[in-house]
């Protein structure tokens, strides 16, 4: 639920101990920023150059967002999705 950080004066800077992605204090990550470009950058190429859609017949809400708890937290049932390049589409 990323938007509970919405309108948060929350950072991920290791200044608030209920967000720190990257850890705190002087054994903090020395490699943040090129971890949030390598990030970042990615996820906005992929957004700009494919839609994205659910397979025909799904239904977002019968989508199950189970987490399963480890060293990062991931959903427990792969999502599926259908990513169609925008080329497809003769928007390029
Ligand atoms: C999104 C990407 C990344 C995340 C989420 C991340 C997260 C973390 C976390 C949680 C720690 C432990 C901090 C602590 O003990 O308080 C850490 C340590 C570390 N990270 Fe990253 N990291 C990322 C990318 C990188 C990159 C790109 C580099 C290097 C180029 C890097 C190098 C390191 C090093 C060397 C440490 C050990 C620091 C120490 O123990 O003094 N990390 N990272």
């Amino acid at each position: 639920m990323p938007e509970r950080f919405e309108n948060s004066s929350i950072d991920f800077m290791g200044n608030h101990f209920e967000f720190i992605p990257f850890g705190a204090g002087r054994r903090m990550c020395p490699g943040i920023q090129f971890g949030l470009a390598n990030v970042g950058l990615p996820l906005a190429q992929l957004l700009h150059h494919f839609e994205w859609e659910l397979p025909y017949g799904v239904n977002p809400k019968d989508l199950d967002m189970t987490e399963t708890h480890g060293i990062t937290t991931s959903k427990a049932k792969d999502l599926y999705i259908n990513a169609t390049n925008y080329k497809n589409y003769g928007e390029y």
